[in-house]
């Protein structure tokens, strides 16, 4: 598939409740229907009942007819047509009730796959996701598998058989309109052999054109402000409007090929009904059939008309919704975390981490990143990682918390190696500041119990007043109950992260891992900031991505970084004395601070 936002399918690793990997669309959407049997059956077997009532009803048409030229009774014909018709009408109308509930029951059941699938993806495969397309798989291609999974089976299957039961209705009444008939129907069917395929590769790539739609979109929501500031506007709406417009085309295409399908069931249906017309009228003249024959041979034409377009539009449907099950499997397939391999460990205090002799790439087209790092920081306290911008201080973060496995090397959190922790453990234990955008949309009090669901009033106010956040609660029109905007847009740099500090201090961290924000707080801001982190230290390890002199000089220990390696350790004392780097960071900071 050409430029989507997942480039490829893997078999998922630990992923809950995984769909059998690598198999056809066709079997994929098999496990997902396979939930639901019993309301699929019981839908479909209503709808067939419906549709065999239909099938009835002609031959008591003509057995009336037939009754009508002797002079018989037609009473009891009567009441079991009208019997029929109503029962027929009662049917199909339940049946595809239940069926339509059944649809929806399926498309609950996907989208809970793909949500938790999704949550739990493993972060170098985020990393490399546009977010916008993977919405418009799990909104838009799953409402498309809906149709597929239920209605569309069962209306295949029953039209199918229905088409069969027609067929032999058919030969009963007169088998040389039959043979007609039949060549015609063997038309219809090589035809749609042709076409069939079409419709489902044109959804796919409509589908897939609509995935980069939303993928624009969320471009430029994540940066709305650049965007205007940037008077981008223009340059971004030309953008989206390439990727409707190649939504549109291929929607377009979509139509083209159901039309035609449509069209191309139907023109031998028609031709069968002129040849039977002229065949069948002379075998009349010639006395080879009777009249109410014929006249039953072309009601049963006529009728064939349901089945064929059932069939026609559930195998569009079905390529329709098979070209979704690519889409939607191409997500379940990427590489999901397990939070609960591995061999628990229990321990209170501070949580020591020990770097030993790291070496570590993003991916293996990309840079070496660590060259065999190695510290210690351990005990409660706080230790500073410095260094210049891309010495992998961040990634320092990222090992700890095992988004990404280590190249060689060690990684261990409170002794245990990061690789033998459950991971949910290891993430429980530690408390982790993003440097960017750590507030969610939400309200405040959404933003601190994500982290811990059950945290009481008392324990919220508590933390906000640790994270010197009790002042803007007042503040705020609604207290801890006012939302925060799109990503905290309403709050401050410094409240933003004082409050991803409270967020991560709710959990009662043994080790608090903090970025830094770059940007410059006020005084005021970064005095509260540098409070709230002392704080923690006197509780628990803290390591800090420090970008600040304030923070340096309170450090217990600090660990100067340089392009991938650890070149110094100790106090800010220690290392002004013995490290020329340290010295030159400290000497340009003072410059900076002194200059502000
Ligand atoms: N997800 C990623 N995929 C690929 N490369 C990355 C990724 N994250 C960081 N890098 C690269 O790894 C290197 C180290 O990045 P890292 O963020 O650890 O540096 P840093 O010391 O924290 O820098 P800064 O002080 O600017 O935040 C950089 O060259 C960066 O471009």
């Amino acid at each position: 598939m050409a430029d989507t936002a997942v480039d490829s399918a893997r078999p998922e690793e630990g992923a809950p409740d995984a769909a059998p990997a690598e198999k056809a669309p066709i079997s994929r959407l098999w496990y997902y229907a396979r939930f639901h049997l019993k309301a699929l059956l019981v839908g479909g077997a209503l709808t067939f009942l419906g549709s065999i009532l239909g099938l009835v009803q002609p031959i008591i048409a003509m057995q009336l007819i037939e009754t009508l030229g002797e002079g018989g009774s037609l009473r009891t014909l009567l009441v079991l047509l009208a019997a029929a018709v109503l029962a027929g009408a009662v049917l199909e109308a339940f049946g595809p009730y239940i069926m339509q509930r059944a649809g929806q029951d399926i498309i609950l059941t996907v989208r809970r796959r793909l949500v938790s699938q999704l949550v739990h993806l493993k972060v170098p495969e985020v990393d490399r996701l546009k977010p916008g397309d993977l919405v418009s798989r799990l909104t838009s291609d799953t409402n498309l598998l809906r149709t597929v999974a239920s209605t569309t089976v069962i209306g295949g299957v029953t039209g199918l058989i229905m088409l069969v039961g027609g067929l032999v209705v058919m030969a009963w009444i007169d088998i040389v309109l039959f043979g007609i008939t039949l060549a015609m129907a063997l038309l219809v069917t090589v035809v749609m052999l042709f076409v069939m395929p079409r419709i489902g590769q044109a959804t796919e790539a409509s589908q897939t054109a609509l995935g980069q739609m939303g993928a624009v979109l969320e471009r430029i929501f994540t940066a709305f402000r650049t965007v205007k500031a940037s008077g981008a506007e223009e340059h971004e709406i030309g953008k989206l409007d390439e990727a409707a417009i190649r939504a549109r085309d291929k929607g377009v295409m979509v139509a083209v090929w159901e039309a035609l399908a449509g069209v191309l069931a139907f023109l031998p249906v028609n031709i069968a009904f002129l040849i039977v017309l002229g065949v069948g009228g002379s075998r009349v003249a010639t006395g080879d059939m009777t009249i109410s024959s014929l006249i039953g041979f072309l009601l049963m034409l006529f009728y064939l008309m349901g089945p064929i377009t059932s069939l026609t539009a559930a195998l569009s449907q079905l390529q329709t919704g098979l070209a979704a099950v690519r889409r939607v499997e191409e997500v379940a397939d990427l590489d999901a975390e397990d939070l609960n391999h591995g061999r628990r460990t229990a321990g209170d205090g501070p949580a020591a981490v020990v770097f030993d002799d790291v070496e570590f790439r993003y991916d293996e087209g990309l840079e070496q990143v660590h060259h065999g790092v190695s510290f210690t920081a351990s005990g409660k306290g706080l230790t500073a990682l410095v260094g210049p911008s891309g010495a992998g201080k961040t990634t320092v973060f990222s090992l700890i918390e095992r988004f990404y496995p280590v190249n060689s090397g060690r990684v261990l959190v409170d002794g245990t190696n990061v690789d033998d922790w459950p991971l949910g453990d290891l993430r429980r234990t530690i408390g982790y500041v993003e440097q960017d955008a750590p507030v969610l949309h939400g309200t405040l009090r959404d933003n601190l119990i994500m982290a811990a669901p059950d945290a009481t009033d008392e324990e919220l106010h508590d933390i906000l007043g640790r994270a010197r956040l009790s002042g803007l609660v007042e503040r705020l029109p609604d207290g801890i109950d006012s939302l925060v905007g799109y990503r905290g847009l309403t709050l401050s740099g410094g409240e933003r992260q004082r409050i991803a500090i409270a967020r991560a201090l709710l959990r009662r961290p043994r080790l608090l891992l903090m970025d830094e924000a770059t940007s410059q707080l006020d005084a005021a801001n970064e005095a509260a900031l540098r409070q709230t982190m002392m704080d923690a230290a006197e509780q628990t390890n803290v390591i800090v991505v420090a970008h600040r002199l304030s923070t340096v000089t309170s450090a217990d220990r600090i660990v100067v970084m340089d392009a991938g390696r650890v070149r110094a350790m100790g106090t800010h004392e220690e290392l002004l004395e013995e490290d020329k780097l340290y010295r030159d960071l400290a000497a340009e900071q003072l410059l900076t601070s002194e200059k502000d």
